[in-house]
């Protein structure tokens, strides 16, 4: 079995990791911190867990995270990057869902994240946790850097487009719109209900976090540097992210048979049949990022919806996806949840 810490298990991801690895048949979760509820049982914090774990929620400490084989931070930017230098010298792997090791320049994380980087040297060192980009550095990680919420959907929707040279990759457009746990369990004006529920809005146009990550991702499909417009929103819904994709066809190409080509044999990449319009509701509490491709009017516009969970797939889901390849497992293990429907 493998042993599993989780740093941060109080949180959103950290309990989304808890209902996926308590079920996992290769896992023992023997470690989960929490500061504020250091001592309670996780099944008191979380009745939706008893009968599936006894552990009890400690402080965050090394020693004790390092009886682990793996360790996972589902802790906010700025604490993953504090702990993980000592964790790896102690053999142990880790899994980070958080921002810390995902921009291989330091100085351009600094200006987008707003604080020093405490281990820029483990940064070259860390790998991008998308399998569907990068399975076999995955299989042989120490470090393992998961993507966003919003970077995977964007990713998985512009692959197939940009590794066949399909479209201008100077104008690419990511109209995304995300549910509420993106922003996590901390108390917050913007994720009242009053203040989220029956309203729809944009934010941070001028430039999110996640901008400089998806350029990155984008960049390296493509092998030189991309034009990105992303416009993130807020819709009133606890789970999910919708995005919808535009770009302008470089070449006449058969776009469904490319997207079914490239992710027919990725467990958690659906294409759907052409026409369809990808929805939020048939992802939920799944790993699976479903993805529908149109040409509106045949024309020189493609447009790619894709959808995930975002604290499945868009984290602890893929975090457990990433687990899997790193200690040989096959990779749906313990991620073969259906969807909820409704
Ligand atoms: N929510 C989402 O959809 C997604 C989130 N992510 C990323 O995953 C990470 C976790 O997100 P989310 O679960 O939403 O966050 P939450 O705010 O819901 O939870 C954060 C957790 O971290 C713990 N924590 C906070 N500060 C520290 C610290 N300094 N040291 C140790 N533990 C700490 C908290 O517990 P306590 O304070 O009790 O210790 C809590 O359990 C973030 O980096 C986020 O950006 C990535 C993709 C999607
Ligand atoms: C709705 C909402 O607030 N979403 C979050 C998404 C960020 C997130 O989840 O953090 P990662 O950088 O670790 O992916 C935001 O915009 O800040």
């Amino acid at each position: 079995m493998i042993k599993a810490g989780i740093v941060g298990g109080t949180g959103y991801t950290g309990v989304e990791l808890l209902r996926i690895l308590l079920v996992h048949p290769q896992v023992q979760v023997s470690v989960v911190t929490s500061r504020s509820d250091a001592g309670q049982r996780v099944d008191h914090i979380y009745p939706s867990l008893r009968g599936y774990t006894e552990v009890v929620f400690t402080s965050p400490d090394v020693q004790q995270l390092s009886t682990c084989d793996v360790v996972f931070f589902a802790t906010p930017n700025g604490t993953a990057m504090t702990m993980a230098a000592d964790l790896l010298k102690n053999g142990v792997k880790v899994i980070d869902l958080s921002a810390d090791f995902r921009i291989k320049d330091v100085q351009e994380w600094q200006k987008w994240y707003g604080m020093e980087h405490a281990s820029p040297e483990l940064i070259a060192s860390a790998v991008y946790g998308l399998p569907e980009i990068n399975r076999e550095q995955i299989k042989q990680a120490s470090l393992i850097a998961c993507p966003g919420c919003y970077p995977t959907a964007v990713q998985l929707g512009f692959l197939p487009l940009l590794e066949n040279a399909a479209v201008d990759s100077s104008q690419l457009i990511a109209d995304v719109k995300s549910g509420v746990s993106g922003a996590g369990r901390k108390a917050e004006l913007a994720s009242l209900m009053s203040e989220a529920g029956e309203s729809f809005k944009a934010y941070a146009v001028a430039g999110h976090r996640h901008l400089p990550e998806i350029r990155q991702g984008l960049a390296n499909i493509v092998g030189q540097p991309v034009g990105l417009t992303f416009v993130p929103h807020l819709t009133p819904m606890i789970r999910g992210i919708h995005a919808t994709l535009y770009a302008r066809l470089s070449k006449s190409i058969d776009l469904q048979s490319l997207y079914q080509q490239r992710y027919q044999h990725e467990a958690f990449v659906d294409v759907l049949p052409a026409g369809s319009h990808a929805d939020t509701r048939n992802v939920r509490g799944s790993n699976r990022c479903q993805i529908a491709v149109h040409q509106p009017q045949g024309g020189d516009t493609v447009v790619i919806l894709s959808v995930i969970d975002n604290l499945v797939k868009g984290a602890s889901g893929q975090a457990v996806q990433a687990m899997n390849l790193l200690f040989d497992l096959p990779e749906t293990v313990g991620l073969q949840q259906v969807a909820l429907y409704p």
